[in-house]
């Protein structure tokens, strides 16, 4: 389905270089304790993060889906229990995708399933887990406000998996543990990460992209708190935010407390959440299984 103007896509090609130039190699943008955690600012420009949030809220309302703390589109096909019953990804999508594809090369295969997140300054995502149907490489692209991200190490919840295999449920789009499903991932309840050392967060601020895969996708859960108010205590990467700086300006909103170490949001944040989902070759039938790494 195309539905880009001529002018746009000529607009984005011809910006497409220079962004993608200016990049090191991703090794070089690991961050904090947990080596599989990967931030780079400025994956995308202004004008494309405003092309994007165009196509996004151009999208009819049936699009989006409503949670109790959050909205969202689901791109890529319709998510099946045996997993990805496919649909081409629109253009001004895959002109995203495939660029995050290419140059992490940490995909098997293009990327095929983009889930869009609406969350108002008081909404957040809980601790949870991406189910099993993805494969381990997560890259989120964050639009319009910053936010802090949550890592938080769920030792208790596979312990408590081997200990009370009762309670296991297998939910329609993850896998086994306790669960609520949020159209992502598994959901563990009352995870915090007050006292735990090991625990990571990070700024996510708008046009950034932020890879997580291996260990930080299978041995932590990610979160976003659900409150205007985010602590910066345990935020590794504010060195790469300069533009918290000057929130004054019009074009990123929120504002710091720096005696509190605090960060207000104030305006709505999207998120494009991109990986590869298995994907049926046919209808209830055989499955694809990606080889994971
Ligand atoms: O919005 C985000 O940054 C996180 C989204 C997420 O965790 C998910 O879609 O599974
Ligand atoms: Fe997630």
């Amino acid at each position: 389905m195309e539905d880009t103007t001529t002018q746009e896509a000529a607009a984005a090609a011809a910006e497409r270089p220079s962004s993608a130039l200016a990049l090191r190699s991703l090794a070089d943008y690991t961050v904090g304790a947990i080596p599989t955690l990967f931030y780079v600012p400025d994956f995308i420009s202004n004008s494309e993060q405003s092309q994007l949030l165009h196509h996004i809220y151009q999208a009819p309302a049936p699009k989006w889906k409503s949670l109790k703390n959050r909205r969202l589109q689901n791109w890529g096909g319709v998510v099946h229990e045996k997993g990805l019953l496919p649909q081409a990804l629109p253009s001004w999508l895959t002109r995203i995708t495939d660029r995050i594809c290419q140059w992490t090369g940490l995909f098997p295969s293009a990327i095929n399933h983009v889930l869009i997140n609406e969350y108002h300054p008081n909404q957040g995502i809980m601790p949870h887990q991406d189910g099993p149907a993805y494969y381990p490489v997560v890259a989120i692209i964050s639009l319009a406000s910053p936010v802090v991200i949550d890592f938080t190490p769920h030792q208790r919840l596979k312990e408590q998996e081997h200990t009370d295999p009762q309670n296991l449920q297998i939910d329609e789009l993850t896998g086994p543990a306790k669960m609520e499903s949020n159209g992502s991932g598994s959901h563990e309840r009352g995870a915090t990460n007050e006292s735990d050392p090991a625990c990571s967060s990070l700024m996510l601020m708008p046009c950034s992209l932020l890879i997580f895969k291996d260990q930080a996708y299978t041995d932590y859960l990610h979160g976003i708190q659900d409150n205007e108010l985010h602590n910066l205590d345990k935020v590794k990467n504010l060195l790469r935010c300069p533009e918290l700086k000057h929130l004054s300006s019009d074009s990123i909103q929120g504002s710091m407390d720096k005696q509190r170490g605090t960060f207000r949001r104030t305006a709505t944040r999207v998120s494009l959440t991109c990986r590869v989902r298995e994907v049926l070759s046919k209808l209830f039938g055989e499955q694809c299984v990606h080889k994971r790494k």
